[in-house]
């Protein structure tokens, strides 16, 4: 195996290139068996074998830096750094990241897992490098789904002006998560078919070239000013046209090409853009034909794809997805925004349904939210689903754009809460935090499969900025009884006796009830309270809980700092009630990557943890 001579940086330069070929299917192979078994960023990383091959190639690591955006697509990158080993325990608790992690490596330049980040990141490296007079390489390669999120036009604008070396590789495979969306994704389709273009460039430089003096002085001169001889034959080069060079279009997956424009790119004196082709889930049928389904795959049979296990109750997200197709059916103002997530939010029923009613913006949350404004001013209810921590992108826009206006936009906030594998990034631990902080926003979180449901049904019956946040896989299916009519601001006694109060938020509340359970048999009288609303936070049930209650232990997914706990502690502080408070919610630290349960138990948010520091406080 030629792999086998992959053990550190810079190995790859000692394999001839004709065994090139060879160690990109071994890598693939390797890749495919990996993840069979433990799930990750598939259809992506066997895309990008050959670039990486290509750019560890010609690039000196880790002197000079490579930025991946997003960084999903950096399997091959770790491959080729010494970290083969750790594929075992892939994107589990403590083991290798899917990501880039400047603690892993130092080869990893900048840790990623948001999107649009790598353009602005590589340029500050270009900045840094140039201003204490180093002389390293700095590349960061930008996926055509990345390159729809606004910062990369940022930083692409502020590059523009740049007089030394810049690598932009843009990794162009026609898809995001889904396909791409978009008038930039539509051109650089027209790039990529301009074949004729590509030809007549070639030629026209061919014959110049060869005429003897002048030829290649008119070519030098060609390429030195800014009006490119492409603008020739392509009206308004994008990117040339805003001063950045562009090469390209070049087989991603021709590792000689590649490496003979990359080679080309570091000769640029400014910002250059390598426009490379790749086919996401090269080399392996069932990716290729899927690439949505392969992004980011569970474990499969590699014989036909197909998921070894795969749970069988619905999960928050299909719960949203129904609810959504019946307000498709039902509400003709009800329309959905997604940033690039129509699969991952479970939008996808609504978009092939009512397609003049779905927006897919791209990887573009900000843009999303401030949109949503403009259609909730439109006459239009827009349900925006978002990630938690994709979210955080936008929170000025929903300050700004939504909440200061009162408008009636719904926000559909998956993933909060721990997410597990893909770790500190991916995480919704702020949401609560960030969104209950601001005037005239309503937040609620569901106990359970059905309250996701009569939750959702209420925020589009509701008038203003409102919020349901709820966790990523499985929805909660027990207190199916307890379906009392949603009121603003209201809690729901779930068990009400006296002595101990669980007052606890969303995906806590089945925690909750395995606590009380435990305490119980430990004689303990326990109440327990689903709070439903986040803000406003139920200060009735607070003031009543005090007549009889000793303590109120508040449970909740997100940060202490500003989340549920700190407010009903103020609402108890305020009013002097006569009670305890103990929160019980994430650390003040990022939570790393792993098996949710594992975590839970981690940051002591399991039900054994809890009542555990319960006891200890009853016992003083
Ligand atoms: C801010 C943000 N929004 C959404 C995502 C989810 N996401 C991860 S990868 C991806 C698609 C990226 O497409 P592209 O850059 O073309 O890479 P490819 O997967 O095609 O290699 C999306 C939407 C994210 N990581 N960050
Ligand atoms: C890299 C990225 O941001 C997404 O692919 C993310 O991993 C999806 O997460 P879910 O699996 O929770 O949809
Ligand atoms: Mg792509």
């Amino acid at each position: 195996m030629i792999l086998d001579k992959i053990n550190q940086p810079n190995d790859i330069k000692k394999i001839p290139l004709e065994e090139f070929p060879q160690l990109a299917s071994e890598i693939r192979q390797f890749l495919i068996e990996s993840l069979s078994k433990t799930g990750g960023h598939l259809a992506s990383n066997l895309g990008v074998v050959e670039l990486t091959m290509a750019l560890h190639n010609v690039m000196d690591l880790p002197t000079d830096k490579i930025i991946w955006d997003v960084g999903h697509q950096s399997y091959t990158h770790k491959i080729l750094t010494g970290r083969k080993d750790g594929f075992e325990n892939l994107r589990k608790y403590q083991g290798m990241s899917g990501f880039p992690k400047r603690c892993e490596s130092q080869c990893d330049s900048f840790d990623t897992g948001h999107s649009s980040t790598s353009v602005s990141a590589g340029l500050g490296y270009v900045a840094g490098r140039d201003l204490k007079g180093e002389n390293y390489r700095v590349v960061s390669v930008i996926g055509d789904g990345a390159l729809t999120g606004g910062m990369a036009y940022e930083a692409l604008n502020n590059a523009s002006e740049l007089k030394t070396n810049f690598i932009i590789v843009l990794n162009d495979n026609k898809m995001s998560i889904s396909e791409n969306v978009g008038g930039i994704s539509q051109y650089l389709g027209n790039i990529r078919t301009a074949e004729a273009y590509t030809g007549l460039k070639m030629s026209v430089t061919k014959s110049l070239n060869k005429m003897p003096s002048v030829g290649p002085a008119i070519v030098k001169k060609i390429h030195k000013t800014k009006s490119s001889i492409k603008q020739l034959f392509i009206p308004g080069m994008f990117f040339e046209d805003m001063g950045i060079t562009y090469l390209g279009p070049v087989n991603g997956h021709d590792i000689r090409q590649t490496m003979r424009v990359l080679n080309e790119a570091k000769k640029v004196e400014g910002a250059v853009i390598v426009h490379v082709l790749t086919e996401k889930g090269k080399g392996y049928e069932p990716a290729m034909r899927h690439p949505a389904r392969f992004h980011g795959t569970t474990p499969f049979d590699i014989t036909n794809g197909i998921p070894t296990s795969s749970g069988n109750k619905a999960s928050y997200t299909d719960i949203f997805s129904t609810v959504m197709r019946k307000f498709g059916d039902r509400n003709p103002d009800v329309v959905a925004v997604t940033a690039a997530m129509p699969d991952g939010t479970g939008l996808k029923r609504f978009r092939n349904m009512f397609p003049d009613r779905f927006f897919d913006v791209g990887i573009a949350e900000q843009h999303a939210v401030t949109f949503a404004a403009g259609l909730a001013l439109g006459g239009l209810i827009p349900v925006v689903a978002i990630y938690s921590s994709f979210l955080q992108r936008a929170f000025d826009q929903v300050i700004h754009d939504v909440c200061m206006q009162n408008l009636h936009v719904v926000f559909a906030i998956d993933r909060a809460g721990l997410v597990g594998s893909d770790g500190e990034t991916h995480q919704g631990c702020f949401d609560l935090s960030y969104l209950s902080l601001i005037p005239n926003m309503t937040v609620m979180a569901p106990k359970n499969k059905w309250e996701l449901s009569d939750m959702l049904k209420y925020a589009v019956a509701y008038d203003g900025p409102i919020a349901i946040r709820y966790p990523r896989g499985e929805a909660y299916d027990g207190l199916e009884e307890y379906r009392e009519e949603i009121r603003c601001g209201k809690g729901e006694w779930i068990y009400r006796e006296s002595g101990i109060l669980l007052l606890a938020a969303g995906s806590m509340v089945k925690t909750a009830v395995k606590i009380r359970e435990m305490l119980k048999e430990k004689g303990y009288r326990v109440s327990l309270v689903n709070a439903r609303f986040v803000k406003p936070i139920d200060t009735e049930i607070i003031c009543e809980a005090a007549k009889d209650h000793g303590l109120i232990v508040t449970l909740e997914e997100n940060v202490k700092s500003g989340g549920f706990g700190e407010h009903v502690a103020d609402c108890v502080s305020t009013r002097k009630l006569p009670v305890k408070v103990m929160i019980r919610a994430l650390p003040d630290r990022f939570v790393e990557q792993g098996n949710v349960g594992m975590l839970h138990q981690e940051v002591g948010l399991d039900p054994e943890a809890v009542c555990q520091s319960i006891l200890e406080e009853e016992a003083i």
